[in-house]
């Protein structure tokens, strides 16, 4: 897939439903290959912009998930991982819900990829900016009959790390029909239900935080850990639909 923006053409990389084989709750009921999504990676608006961002080590993605399933359970992402920084700690993101609605599944590992510390499942609307905390994987799932878009900026230093959702076939939930399936190969506690709540300094263009310093978290996330006490919020789960 194209788009232009001011001009410039960007080329998708397209993930294909084969692709995701390796991370379904049922592979076998995968019959016919389709586009799952479209990731546009390495976006920019101007060449000053595309100087700026290489300067500040920084990345501009949109993702295009199309809407749809495999078997019983809902489009979504490959999932991954991030390297660590140093002193335990990964590289954080944040994304935007340009158009539709998200389930993201973020999980964090402790010794080994199987035994979970902590889950935390975000419902996110067109127009908020979810943070993704060091240390946290994150799958997003298209739940619903339209195409998810969204942006996202990350730190280019590194490449993401998917041999932990290969190894346990995916995140420590799957989203289906008729709701949340444990994947049973893993040690998991509860999860949390939340909606995002990113700080106020947030708000605005998602594209013109880096004209602002408030995207340096990104690079050097032990700069202002506390910025991620506070990203999301609980919710009650009987209301979520
Ligand atoms: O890398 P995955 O798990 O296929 O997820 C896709 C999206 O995640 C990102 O790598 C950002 O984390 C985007 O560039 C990409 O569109």
């Amino acid at each position: 897939m194209e788009i232009e923006i001011n001009g410039r053409r960007f080329t998708s990389e397209t993930r294909f439903a084969f692709d995701l084989k390796p991370v379904l709750k049922n592979p076998e009921e995968l019959e016919e290959n389709f586009p799952a999504y479209e990731m546009f990676r390495d976006v920019y608006f101007s060449e000053e912009d595309r100087e700026l961002i290489l300067n500040k080590r920084l990345r501009y993605d949109y993702t295009f998930t199309n809407p749809g399933k495999i078997g019983d359970e809902f489009i979504k992402t490959f999932g991954h991982y991030h390297p660590e920084i140093g002193d335990g700690i990964t590289y954080p993101e944040i994304y935007e819900i340009i158009e539709g609605r998200a389930i993201f599944v973020l999980q964090k590992h402790g010794e080994s990829f199987g035994e979970i510390e902590d889950v935390v499942i975000v419902y996110a609307e067109e127009g908020d900016k979810i943070i993704i905390p060091p240390n946290y994987g994150h799958v997003m799932i298209n739940p619903t009959d339209n195409m998810i878009k969204t942006a996202n900026w990350v730190c280019r230093d590194f490449s993401s790390i998917y041999d932990p959702y290969k190894q346990m076939r995916g995140g420590v939930y799957y989203y289906t029909i008729n709701g949340w399936v444990k994947n049973e190969r893993y040690n998991a506690p509860e999860p949390k239900f939340v909606k995002p709540k990113a700080p106020k300094e947030f708000k605005g263009s998602m594209y013109d935080l880096i004209k602002t310093d408030r995207l340096d978290f990104l690079v050097d996330p032990t700069q202002n850990m506390d910025l991620f006490e506070e990203v999301f919020e609980e919710i009650d789960h009987d209301l979520v639909k």
